[in-house]
């Protein structure tokens, strides 16, 4: 990428904001029969990424819970020193994610992998909460249908 391309880059809307939880049923029941909320899917596996997820759909985002899935889970560490759960990562969107990892690692962020597929179905890499306000940002590729509109 050139400089001036590097320069340009912006981040997109907030996606999702995921909890850690260690049942996702207790969890789904707390936000449809305590929080009130209708629209909560199905939970899902996602084997490659070691989570049960389920998403909790607001008019303005998502909650996207996820429960460990396997013994190399990355968020099984999350939840011996948060038992209970807890707020876990931030998504935010960006246009092509190879690009915004190129612009991450030029400005000296830890990107942890290469980008996978993530629960939306695009492809998702992590920034080192280490270098990030100590919080874990998941940077998530925009849905595109080939008009190249974002849904
Ligand atoms: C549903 C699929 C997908 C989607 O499409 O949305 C997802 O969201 S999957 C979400 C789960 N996946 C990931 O988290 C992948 C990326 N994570 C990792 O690579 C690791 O979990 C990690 C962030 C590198 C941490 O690894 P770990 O082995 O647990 O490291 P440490 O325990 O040694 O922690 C190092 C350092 O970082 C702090 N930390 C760890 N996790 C978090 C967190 N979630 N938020 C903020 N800070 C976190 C930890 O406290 C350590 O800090 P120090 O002690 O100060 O060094
Ligand atoms: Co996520």
């Amino acid at each position: 990428m050139s400089k001036a391309e590097i320069a340009e880059f912006q981040l997109g809307p907030m996606n999702h904001v995921g909890v850690a939880v260690p049942d996702i049923e207790n969890a789904i029941a707390f936000y449809r029969d305590v929080m009130g909320v209708i629209d909560i899917s199905k939970p899902e596996v996602l084997a490659p990424q070691g989570v049960k997820y389920a998403f909790v759909n607001l008019p303005s985002g998502q909650v996207e819970l996820i429960e460990p899935y396997g013994e190399t889970s990355p968020i099984l560490k999350f939840l011996e020193r948060n038992p209970k759960g807890g707020q876990h990562h931030m998504c935010f969107e960006v246009e092509d994610i190879h690009d915004a990892k190129s612009v991450m690692e030029t400005r000296g962020m830890r990107v942890l992998g290469e980008p996978r597929i993530g629960a939306h179905g695009t492809l998702v890499v992590f920034l080192h909460p280490g270098d990030a306000g100590g919080v874990l940002i998941e940077l998530m590729e925009s849905h595109k249908s080939c008009d190249g509109v974002d849904h």
